[in-house]
């Protein structure tokens, strides 16, 4: 029997303050029947319940005074307006004498409560995230209507047979409003708030209690925050709030296990005592362990929004997942299998960052990249041998990293290389050194090898941009003005296909009948194309110290990925060649800057005819040759031989 909606204007509560366009206002008794009470609260009792022939929940408060019945069809109001996958809906009322009931999508048991410590049920570090994010969601959407729940916790987060979960329970809820308006009048009328309001304001459940609640002030959603977050470890901990104290320290003080309420709040008030943290070896990411400690700080102000939570939320998950699946990467390995490039600890992994952008985007088979583009049959087959070599130099920190990835595509003989030669910081190099391979086979499906290194180029940037706005808004990057950036030379070679993209002073030259043959052009300010283009797109050049450098940050180079600071001038757009490999063609050498400094291109070539012909070996002495030549900077030398190198060449 399906239920019947009354057209609006007469589909109202008794009183006509409750009305919903959707949800029945005034069923009729006939429409319904209670069955079992599930559970017995201290202002309702809530029902099993058939409605329409379904099953529902009904929520039967208790009224004994009139301002019990105005709660009721303020809550109904309140109801009505919300309509959110993360909360349990209403779906009808009854609001005549004698019968004042509230009817909800029914929700099997256990709630999150019984599940926490009724079936020691203990979620995975993934369940936890997802589940305070999909909280942190409908909590974010009841803050925008400007309602405060004023009683989040376990017990009225209600579970669907997938453990998603449905907040519940708005007896306490109140648009914000109207607690201000209480408030103000209050202070008018009588010069101070009176016992009766804080009494009024004073509700929710003790231990998820804000302190600003416990000191009787008002209520805000911030409040909604601290109560979030005790929820939170609860799940995470599997501990109620305050009975189990596992801080030695804390357990000489107020709380000897058996606390009074007053005890325990002043303690929350006034010596900041809270529920005893999950513990890091629980394998709760520290990003969440301080997630939780920001949510129920002291101060209000100082806890993050619900929107912020979301945000964070998110990065937490991505470096779960990426931790739990990503298997350790092809790149920055050396054709022997030993790693080369270090990964430098830092709180955010920028690798993993660069890597998740475009996972699961770049799964898809890499059968075909670029298989039509040529015609097979009469070209020149190049046989390619590679080998590189980083090293930080004089520098302290390592702020290049590089990417050898032989076979790209699975049937083809499809290669690619690059170098990012990071400035302010390595973050967008480790950044890119993931995502520009990723893109790049993510494009390869459709565009032509050179579209997509320039597609890998600039959306490598954007994300990475992003990323980082992502990470300044939840607070997880708080250095001012940080604004890192790599240049990028990635080289590509589709069978008899050179393709080589460069933004910025990195630089390929190939050994072509025996002269070095110059790949790439340095995008640096002292190239007057290069300025001009930097002056029309809207930033300053100028000459400082010793070059012409590029705005207030007096970057050298014109083109990069990041550098947000500089965009959309110094931009992310490479310069890409393509020439068809023959015999000619001996080898290929890629490097930063590092190398460029202070080794020419003919000595390159020079050096490399007089060492062993071995790639790995031929980047190492290049880059040990720029060391001894005085280069300050990291270098980081990729060589690929091209042709077959006899046996008795590599040993000499
Ligand atoms: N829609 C529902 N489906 C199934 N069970 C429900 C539903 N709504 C509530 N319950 C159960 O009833 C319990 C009490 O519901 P609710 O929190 O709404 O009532 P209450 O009287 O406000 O309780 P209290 O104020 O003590 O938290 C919940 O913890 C939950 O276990
Ligand atoms: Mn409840
Ligand atoms: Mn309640």
């Amino acid at each position: 029997m399906a239920l019947e909606v009354l057209p609006e204007e007469s589909n109202r509560c008794v009183r006509g303050c409750c009305r919903s366009a959707t949800i029945p206002l005034d069923l009729r008794s006939a429409s319904f029947s209670l069955l079992a009470p599930i559970a017995r609260g201290s202002e309702s009792t809530v029902y099993e319940a058939l409605l329409g022939g379904e099953r529902a929940a009904a929520k039967k408060p208790v009224l004994s005074t009139a301002e019990d019945l105005d709660k009721f069809h303020y809550q109904l109001q309140l109801l009505c307006k919300l309509d959110h996958p993360g909360l349990a809906k209403l779906i009808a009322a009854h609001a005549h004498p004698p019968a004042y009931l509230m009817f909800f999508d029914f929700f099997e048991p256990p709630n999150l409560a019984e599940k926490i410590h009724v079936e020691e049920w203990i979620p995975s570090i993934q369940q936890v995230v997802t589940m305070a994010s999909d909280l942190a969601k409908a909590l974010q959407y009841l803050q925008i209507l400007g309602v405060v729940h004023r009683d989040i916790k376990p017990a009225n987060i209600l579970l669907d047979k997938d453990l998603h979960p449905y907040l519940a329970d708005f007896g306490l809820a109140m648009f914000q409003k109207d607690i201000k308006r209480v408030s103000v009048e209050n202070w008018k009328s009588s010069g101070k708030p009176t016992g009766g309001f804080h009494k009024k304001n004073m509700v929710g459940t003790l231990i998820y209690m804000a302190p600003e609640i416990l000191r009787k002030d008002i209520h805000t959603e911030k409040s909604d925050v601290y109560s979030f977050a005790i929820s939170i470890n609860e799940l995470l901990t599997g501990v109620v709030p305050y009975t189990d104290l596992r801080a030695e320290a804390q357990a000489h003080t107020v709380l000897e296990m058996t606390y009074t309420e007053q005890q325990l709040t002043a303690a929350i008030v006034s010596q900041g005592l809270r529920p005893a943290l999950a513990l890091p070896e629980s394998g709760a990411p520290p990003t969440l362990l301080s997630l939780i400690q920001r949510c129920w700080d002291p101060d209000p102000e100082k806890r993050p929004s619900f929107e912020d939570i979301i945000d964070e939320l998110n990065i937490v998950q991505k470096h779960i997942v990426s931790n739990a699946s990503v298997p350790s990467s092809p790149v920055s390995k050396t054709q022997n299998g030993t790693i080369e490039v270090h990964h430098y600890q830092e709180a955010l992994n920028w690798f993993n960052q660069g890597e998740l952008f475009v996972k699961g985007s770049s799964r898809s088979d890499l059968k075909n990249l670029w298989s039509d583009c040529f015609d097979q049959s009469s070209e020149y087959h190049p046989t390619l041998s590679w080998g590189s070599f980083a090293t930080c130099g004089r520098r302290e920190t390592m702020e290049d990293t590089h990417f050898v990835l032989p076979h790209v595509s699975e049937e083809n003989d499809v290669f690619a290389f690059g170098i990012f030669d990071g400035h302010r910081g390595s973050a967008a190099a480790e950044f890119s050194v993931r995502a520009v391979p990723g893109f790049l086979k993510q494009f390869g499906q459709g565009a032509s090898p050179t579209d997509a290194l320039s597609e890998a180029f600039v959306r490598t940037d954007i994300a990475f941009r992003e990323e980082l706005i992502l990470h300044r808004k939840s607070k997880r990057i708080i250095q001012k003005d940080w604004h890192p950036g790599c240049t990028a030379i990635t080289a590509l070679i589709v069978r008899n296909k050179l393709f080589v993209a460069n933004a910025g002073d990195c630089r390929a030259i190939l050994s072509r009948k025996g002269k070095p043959f110059l790949l790439t052009k340095d995008h640096v300010a002292s190239c007057p194309n290069e300025r001009e283009r930097v002056t029309k797109a809207g930033t300053e050049v100028k000459w400082q110290i010793d070059t012409w450098r590029v705005g207030s940050a007096a970057l050298q180079v014109t083109r990069s990925i990041g550098d947000d600071d500089l965009k959309p001038a110094v931009t992310a757009q490479p310069e890409v060649i393509e020439t068809a490999l023959s015999a000619d063609d001996e080898f290929l050498v890629m490097a930063s800057d590092g190398l460029w400094d202070v080794v020419s291109n003919q000595d390159v070539l020079s050096i490399i005819k007089d060492t062993v012909k071995e790639p790995g070996m031929c980047s190492k002495r290049l880059a040990t040759e720029a060391a001894e030549r005085g280069s300050k900077d990291n270098i980081t030398v990729i060589v690929v031989f091209l042709r077959p190198v006899s046996t008795a060449e590599r040993i000499y």
